[in-house]
């Protein structure tokens, strides 16, 4: 079992990450005073391990609330029947919610927990790859028709259980999907952490427990040095947002859930990486890069049909623009990522030419 400990300023809280975590929620939350527990999860999630949530949670009487999978959590219809759920279930503000789930379920049970009289405690059980990173760090949120996570709210968890064994279900899309986030962390915060995962993987299908618990535990590192630096994203926090300008585009133009969140920020991250080259200094063997994640079964390209003019818009509408103007995370080096200015010709020129090279 790897521990970790997030460390905000004003708050610290706990990540268990292993086999079986989750038998220690029951002792944990014995040590809390609570009133009741509601726990949000999404329909596969609770077919395949809210039962085995439930065998550990049997004397503290649970409520579910159980959402669409996927980014259908993320409306903000379900956002309302959560809060309904809460309502009914006669939540108070010593309750607490269990975020049971992947990175829609996390976002969804934080913001509910955020907003629920005017915030209450939550803790999250990730159960997808990609949750190394949506569980830590206490962005929460929903989603807008014109572009990502536009409604939400900085909310910490009190703790994360992140039991490894769940991972064994997940479909192999959403190990890929994860997987991008993994090598994110790499690029973004460690090079010999990048250089082990594209020496060591190279077929999704076959990670041991423990290469997961070395690598999740290594991004989620990363993103807790990140996050304790600079917990509202006033600055380095968005180094943390690598290859997603034109990911959420991605998400967003072809309508949430029709492209995972890891192979469109892949997609972002191979753009992110070209832009690099030209505009930062970046030196780096892009042509291996792409030839591995190819390998792993990543696409490298922007989904056919999608214009570079909706793109472009979306683009604009990133919470990372200023006045207009986007603000794109580069890499100068790996491990070495800049925040800088990018005006539209050129990101522009950029994008055409990125959509040119993969023709
Ligand atoms: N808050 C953050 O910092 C942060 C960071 C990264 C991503 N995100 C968000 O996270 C979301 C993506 O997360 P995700 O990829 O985990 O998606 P997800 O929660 O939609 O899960 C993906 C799919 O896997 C299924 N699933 C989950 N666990 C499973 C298991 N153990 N076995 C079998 N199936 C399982 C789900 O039902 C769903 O169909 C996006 O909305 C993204 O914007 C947030
Ligand atoms: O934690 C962060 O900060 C991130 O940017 C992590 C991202 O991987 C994640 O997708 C996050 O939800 C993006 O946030 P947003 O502010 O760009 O919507
Ligand atoms: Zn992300």
């Amino acid at each position: 079992m790897e521990s970790l400990e997030i460390n905000t300023g004003s708050k610290k809280y706990p990540v268990m990450i292993g086999e079986h975590a989750v038998s220690l929620l029951g002792d944990y939350l014995g040590q809390l005073s609570f009133t009741k527990l509601l726990i949000i999860t999404d329909k596969n999630v609770e077919k395949i391990c809210l039962p085995i949530l439930l065998g550990n949670l049997r004397s503290y009487h649970p409520c579910v609330f159980t959402a669409p999978a996927g980014e259908q959590a993320k409306s903000i219809d379900t956002y309302y029947e959560a809060m309904t759920s809460a309502l009914e279930n006669g939540l108070d503000r010593k309750s607490i919610i269990i975020a049971l789930g992947g990175g829609a379920i996390g976002d969804l049970a934080g913001f509910v927990a955020a907003t629920y009289m005017r915030g209450i405690r939550f803790i999250q059980v990730p159960t997808t790859i990609l949750a190394h990173d949506s569980s830590v760090g206490g962005k929460t949120g929903i989603n807008h028709r014109l572009a990502k996570n536009m409604i939400g709210a900085f909310h910490q968890p009190e703790a994360v259980f992140y039991d490894l064994s769940f991972l064994k279900s997940l479909p192999s899309e959403e190990v890929r999907s994860g997987f991008a986030e993994v090598v994110k962390h790499g690029l973004i915060g460690d090079p010999s952490f990048y250089r082990w995962l594209k020496s060591n993987i190279q077929d999704l299908g076959n990670i041991s427990i423990g290469q997961y618990e070395t690598m999740l535990a290594m991004g989620i590192g990363v993103k807790a040095s990140i996050v304790a630096k600079d917990v509202m994203e006033t600055g380095i926090r968005a180094f943390l947002n690598f290859g997603h300008t034109l990911g959420h585009a991605i998400e967003a133009e072809m309508g949430y859930g029709k492209v995972t969140h890891g192979e469109a920020v892949m997609i972002g991250m191979l753009f992110a990486l070209e832009a690099s080259k030209s505009e930062a200094g970046l030196e780096f063997d892009l042509e291996s890069f792409r030839a591995w994640v190819e390998k792993l079964g990543f696409s490298a390209s922007i989904p056919y049909g999608i214009e570079p003019v909706g793109l472009l818009k979306r683009m604009k509408q990133d919470k990372k623009a200023v006045g207009g103007t986007v603000k794109f995370v580069f890499l100068e080096e790996i491990g070495k990522p800049s925040l800088r200015d990018i005006d539209d010709s050129r990101l522009e020129s950029l994008l055409n030419n990125f959509l040119l090279s993969k023709k």
